[in-house]
């Protein structure tokens, strides 16, 4: 059993779409090796595929990929499939471990003939070393620097063709110059529940339990179009299963093993729960302000704002008005009260 699930009022709570290094560790078994076991995101997937071949073909390295989209829905595995499609080896770095430009530098000119570069969180790069980056990119040329203060000089060095595959979960941070280089852009979305069914059944057979269509079915609705939410929340009702039940991954054991983890019908949370009701009933609906509203369920606003409201927002059970949070009518109906008469509460 995992020890230290936290607290449902936490960010970590199994619903959230980031996760944690222990996690990350728990997920590698689960990553799809290739293409064509990446399941869903048809477009990105057939657009990705041809580029791959069409560089194959030509024995060239691909165009630089810029992969965005969400946290959890697949970025890091297609940076992988990527090379393992190229047959070429990655190596992974991202934007918050590059501090200079020189660590970058030295990373570039190391890198041998093919290989795929992979840079996660590419928003998070300083400044210098983005525009090392946009050069080595389109002249694959790095200028090291020798020397220092007014003795110093930039030799420039050649570097061999490889390719950069870009990860970000806000593809909008990225300035022009650097977003212009990435010939080909993939943009990841949040997977329908019939998608996120078939990486569930792959994922508990990889595992190795025994899941029913009804079960999978279950936590797919529940799992908020993130296939990294369905994969921990098919880890829990596993170990439902296992402790509770006869291991077997049944209807019941998903609604029991969701139930204790406080995950409702529509892959909310208790703190999702908290925001809607202080909203619905406290407010009459809203408008009000997140301040306030972070006071209600005892939460800084701050987790208000980016723990709970993207997916209310998202789900459209919460509106975002200039005069603060409305509830939307579906939040009524999701509480079980009747949706007030239109008023200009509603419409804030
Ligand atoms: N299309 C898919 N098919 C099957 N499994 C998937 C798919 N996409 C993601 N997964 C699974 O979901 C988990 C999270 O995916 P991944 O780490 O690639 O997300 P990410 O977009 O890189 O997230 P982050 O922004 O947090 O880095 C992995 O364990 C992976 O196996
Ligand atoms: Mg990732």
């Amino acid at each position: 059993m995992e020890v230290g699930e936290p607290d449902a009022f936490d960010a970590g709570s199994v619903v959230r779409p980031a996760a944690d290094e222990p996690e990350r560790a728990a997920e590698a078994a689960l990553r799809p090796r290739r293409l064509e076991e990446f399941v869903g995101q048809r477009v990105v997937r057939d657009q990705l595929s041809l580029v791959l071949e069409a560089a194959m073909a030509r024995g060239r390295a691909p165009d630089h990929v810029l992969l965005s989209g969400p946290p959890g829905l697949g970025k890091t595995t297609l940076a992988m499939i990527i090379a393992a499609e190229l047959g070429a080896s990655l190596r992974v770095t991202s934007g918050p471990a590059i501090q200079h430009a020189g660590d970058l530098a030295a990373v570039l000119s190391s890198l041998d003939e093919g290989e795929v570069l992979f840079i996660d969180e590419i928003h998070r790069l300083a400044r210098p070393a983005e525009e090392l980056l946009y050069v080595a990119m389109e002249d694959f040329r790095v200028d090291v620097v020798v020397g220092k203060g007014a003795g110093a000089s930039a030799i420039p060095l050649s570097l061999p063709p490889f390719t950069v595959v870009g990860a970000t979960t806000r593809a909008g941070l990225l300035p022009a110059p650097l977003r212009d280089r990435f010939g080909f852009t993939g943009h990841l979305d949040f997977y329908a529940d019939d998608e996120l069914e078939r990486v569930l059944v792959r994922s508990a057979g990889l595992l190795g339990v025994p899941l029913d269509a009804e079960a999978a079915a279950e936590i797919a609705s529940r799992s908020r179009g993130t296939p990294r939410i369905a994969n921990r929340l098919l880890r829990r009702v596993r170990d439902w299963a296992q402790v509770r039940g006869d291991g077997h991954l049944s209807l019941d054991a998903a609604r029991s093993a969701l139930a204790v983890y406080e995950v409702d019908e529509r892959g909310l949370d208790r703190l999702d729960r908290a925001v809607l009701d202080a909203l619905c009933r406290r407010f009459g609906g809203g408008p009000v302000g997140l301040t306030t509203l972070a006071v209600a369920v005892g939460e800084e606003p701050e987790t208000v704002e980016t723990v709970a409201e993207p997916f209310l927002v998202r789900e459209g059970l919460v509106g975002r008005t200039p005069r603060g949070r409305v509830a939307l009518p579906p939040a009524w109906e999701h509480l079980g009260l009747a949706v007030p008469v239109a008023s200009d509460t509603l419409f804030g």
